[in-house]
């Protein structure tokens, strides 16, 4: 009888799925974690973008009424552990990190402990569904800068990285992520008459940060666009009956001078109520979880607003941990995944899983894209772009 060890060379050895990479980086945005940490977070965030005192003294009153606190924190650390049980139930050995970009856990620190790992391959998941300067290209320059931390670290020549970052593709117009924002405005119509109106919300952005997010594919307000037309129509198509609805924005800072994208929620709920629509349906789908600005900009003061006006109002969830946004995140850590391996081994890379109206986004990002923050290039390199220049 052959031992053991024989019978098991003989199974055929099967590439990891996740090959090539050695581990998944959960990237966010950061969030304080106590009324100490409020205003160096705000500083951190606003480090040379121009936003007028007045309006950073409000935003951290938006978090000193939370005890200092934002939400985002604990909500990552819930979809760090729902990516790592999604992995675990498909069999897929891939560590999950998590490391953010205006507040610890920090990027460098987590490929610092990637590393120590022994990591050299890790591929990036950000927690931004759309691609803009805000939701791309910020991500990938602090990465950038991230990375060249760690090499400085080791005391290695510039070009000579000791471990590299993929970066999964904008995944706003994924089925998981669709679905997921279906599921809960489906559930938000329990609570409202079937004629609410839905008002579909994100987060504004300068009109010149809107025009650069076209370059290398729909603009950033084309592109919740056609997640608002899906969910719209999925939930349509459940629910039974029309679904009428509107693309909104919140959380609008800046110059008063400066054009930002509207109109803002508050403003349009107004009109709405002004024009004889009685209940409202607030669905957040420019946000992946229920963070500050969903927790003060809609449920503080839109809700308030629309209560103000008679309206009965409710809000859909965020995606957050639901099963089909996690299990379409995963979907799109091995599409890259195979991407990567088909690119390795010189072949055509698999296509992009999408629904709606727009082809996949692209995984690395060309010359130029979404590089102009306030009509001005922001001059910083920028990692997973065929050139960090670029
Ligand atoms: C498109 C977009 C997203 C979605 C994509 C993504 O998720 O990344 C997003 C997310 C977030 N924004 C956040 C917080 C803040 N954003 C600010 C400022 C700004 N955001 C902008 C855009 C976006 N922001 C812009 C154009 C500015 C002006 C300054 C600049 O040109 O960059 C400021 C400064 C004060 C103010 O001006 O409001 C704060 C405190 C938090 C954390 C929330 C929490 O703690 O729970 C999250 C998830
Ligand atoms: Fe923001």
């Amino acid at each position: 009888m052959a031992p053991t060890s024989s019978t098991s060379s003989t199974v055929p050895s099967q590439t990891p799925v996740a090959a090539p990479y050695d581990a998944l980086l959960l990237y966010s945005f950061g969030g304080p974690d106590g009324p100490d940490d409020v205003l160096p977070f705000l500083r951190n965030v606003t480090a040379g973008k121009g936003i007028p005192d007045e309006r950073l003294a409000e935003v951290a009153e938006h978090y000193h009424h939370f005890g200092g606190r934002s939400p985002i924190n604990g909500q990552n650390l819930a979809l760090q552990r729902a990516l790592a049980d999604e992995l675990a139930r498909r069999g897929v050995d891939l560590p999950v990190l998590w490391g953010n970009r205006n507040w610890a856990p920090y990027t460098r620190d987590a490929l610092r402990a990637a590393l120590a790992d022994g990591s050299r391959r890790v591929v990036a998941l950000v927690t931004s569904a759309y691609a803009s300067y805000s939701g791309c290209r910020q991500y990938r320059e602090d990465l950038w800068g991230a990375l060249e931390d760690v090499r400085e670290d080791l005391g290695l020549p510039a070009g000579e990285q000791p471990i590299a970052v993929d970066k999964v593709r904008a995944y706003y117009n994924h089925p998981g992520f669709v679905e997921a924002n279906t599921d809960a405005l489906v559930e938000a119509f329990e609570k409202v008459p079937a004629d609410a109106r839905v008002v579909f919300v994100t987060h504004s952005i300068p009109d010149t940060m809107e025009a650069a997010s076209g370059f290398a594919g729909p603009s950033y307000r084309a592109q919740h666009l056609d997640v608002a037309a899906q969910v719209a129509s999925a939930a349509a198509a459940r629910l039974g009956h029309d679904v009428a609805w509107d693309l909104a924005f919140c959380s609008r800072s800046g110059p008063p001078s400066q054009p930002w994208l509207e109109p803002d929620v508050n403003d349009h709920v107004r009109e709405l109520a002004a024009g004889g629509t009685t209940a409202v349906v607030i669905a957040p789908i420019g946000f992946v979880s229920d963070h500050m600005e969903v927790a003060f900009d809609l449920d503080t003061e839109a809700l308030e607003t629309a209560a103000g006006l008679g309206l009965t109002a409710v809000r859909a969830d965020s995606v957050g941990t639901r099963e089909p946004f996690v299990r379409g995140l995963v979907d799109l850590v091995l599409e890259r995944a195979a991407t990567a391996r088909a690119l390795d081994a010189g072949e055509q890379p698999p296509v992009g899983v999408t629904v709606g109206a727009h082809p996949p986004r692209r995984d690395v990002c060309p010359v130029g894209c979404c590089r102009q923050r306030d009509g001005v290039d922001s001059g910083i390199p920028a990692a997973c772009s065929v050139d960090p220049l670029g």
